[in-house]
């Protein structure tokens, strides 16, 4: 059994390369179905939710082959729109193939999303959009069926902002018939980028990055070459360890322009942030001001930042509150961090941090990717060793989690141990 084992480490000071966004890869690489011709795509990291995709590329019939860092795709012989429940459940943003393969064919079968759980993670917007556009959908026990004679261009009103459903309404109405409007849409990188590769290969999506996106339907879409745009979550992560110990770390071929919200919060708990044209810096003293942090949709503070953001309030002293109206039970983490002596109180869809104490290495479960951040960073912290399970969590997210902290100076690395010898500290910390 894998995990990742941490010591207590100094200032963590280095360079960190940012690899491309995770959740951009995962629509454009399922948006690539769309395309009438060979789509290659630079900067998709390598990870788990990846390989996940080449292996349901490879059932229905789609190119899917890496070459010199690009990742090259062939969507002219798509043979299938059944997409094994397993391998969809395996991660969440397979419902992208749902989107695509309904515009592509007219009907898809897939399995229902899987991917972190926060307890409740609905997908009623991309169900209303389908229907909007004209689907009908039926649900049966782990999967579902869409399916249109003909997908018309439709107005939609999100009932609340969702980048998942922005990203499908797209791709389900990028060769409807007509002209779709969706507002409400979310205004994330992800979804900018998403819309800007579809555009490269002929689509006509106006307004993405604003709450009202126009998108006028086209009869096909030809191949190109595109590049991702580099992982916002992952640099913010990166930027936040400078301040475990008073550190040091650039982080490079980023978009600052992307961070705003995360940039000016890391200013407000002591951090010194410099951006240049595609790196961040972001330096400390060692000494952190306690904070409020809210999440929110983008431009607002992600809620996947908000994990490693409390393994940094854990050494600001005073009390900080971290809430997450978003997924209101995104705090696996808190009852993993108190393991470690963290003082957290969880109340309703906040966390209650008395910073500044003492922790102490153990035994701790990554329950989802961030989660997993969020741990590295308090073992980091911690005195000790800190022993963490749930590495396919963060290998869902992460290309090489191991290499990026020791280039900055963090002791840590993947061991293997014996699944006995691990059980009785696992299964605690598992369900604590
Ligand atoms: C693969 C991917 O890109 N994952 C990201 C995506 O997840 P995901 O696409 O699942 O998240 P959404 O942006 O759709 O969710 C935003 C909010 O809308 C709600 N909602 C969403 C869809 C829906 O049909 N009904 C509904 O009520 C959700 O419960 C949540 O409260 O955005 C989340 C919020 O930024 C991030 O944490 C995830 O990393
Ligand atoms: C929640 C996340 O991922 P997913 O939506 O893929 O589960 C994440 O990346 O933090």
């Amino acid at each position: 059994m894998k995990m990742i084992q941490t010591e207590l480490s100094g200032p963590l000071n280095g360079t960190v390369h940012i690899p491309g966004a995770k959740n951009s890869s995962l629509a454009i690489l399922a948006a690539a179905c769309l395309a009438d011709d060979i789509v290659k795509l630079e900067g998709i990291p390598t990870i788990e939710d990846v390989r996940v995709i080449a292996d349901i590329s490879r059932d229905i019939g789609m190119g899917f082959r890496q070459e010199k860092g690009q990742v090259i795709i062939d969507p002219r012989w798509i043979h299938s729109a059944t997409i094994d429940p397993g391998k969809a459940s395996n991660y969440r943003a397979s419902y992208y193939f749902a989107g695509a393969l309904l515009a592509k064919f007219g009907k898809v079968t897939i399995g229902f999303p899987g991917g972190d759980d926060f307890h409740a993670r609905p997908i009623d917007q991309h169900m209303k959009a389908f229907r909007a556009l004209g689907a009908e959908i039926q649900l049966f026990n782990d999967y579902y069926i869409v399916e249109a004679s003909v997908l018309r261009g439709a107005t939609i009103y999100f009932d609340t902002i969702t980048s998942g459903a922005t990203i499908n309404a797209m791709l389900a109405a990028v060769r409807a018939q007509g002209v779709t409007r969706l507002h409400n849409a979310a205004m994330d990188p992800e979804v900018v980028d998403t819309a800007a590769f579809l555009n490269l290969l002929g689509a006509r999506i106006f307004g993405a990055g604003t709450d009202s996106i126009r998108i006028e339907g086209v009869p096909y879409l030809n191949g190109g070459a595109y590049s991702i745009i580099p992982d916002r979550l992952i640099a913010g992560a990166f930027l936040m360890a400078a301040g475990l110990r008073g550190g040091r770390i650039t982080v490079k071929d980023v978009i600052p322009e992307h961070m705003g919200t995360c940039l000016a919060k890391l200013e407000e708990v002591g951090l010194q942030v410099e951006c240049g044209e595609n790196h961040i810096t972001a330096y400390g003293t060692g000494r952190l001001r306690a904070t409020r942090v809210r999440t929110g949709m983008y431009p607002g503070f992600a809620t996947d930042l908000q994990q490693p953001m409390t393994a940094l309030l854990l050494n600001a002293g005073g009390k900080s509150i971290v809430t997450d109206r978003i997924y209101p039970k995104r705090f696996a983490h808190v009852p993993q961090l108190r393991r470690l002596g963290a003082e957290i109180e969880l109340r309703k869809e906040s966390a209650f941090i008395t910073g500044g104490r003492p922790l102490q290495g153990g035994w701790v479960h990554a329950t989802d990717v961030r989660a997993g951040t969020c741990l590295i960073m308090a073992g980091l912290t911690a005195e000790g060793r800190t022993n963490i399970t749930g590495i396919e969590h963060i290998e869902r997210g992460y290309e090489d989690v191991i290499g990026s902290f020791k280039s900055i100076g963090a002791k840590l690395s993947m061991v293997e141990m014996d699944r006995e010898e691990a059980y009785p500290y696992v299964s605690k910390s598992a369900h604590q």
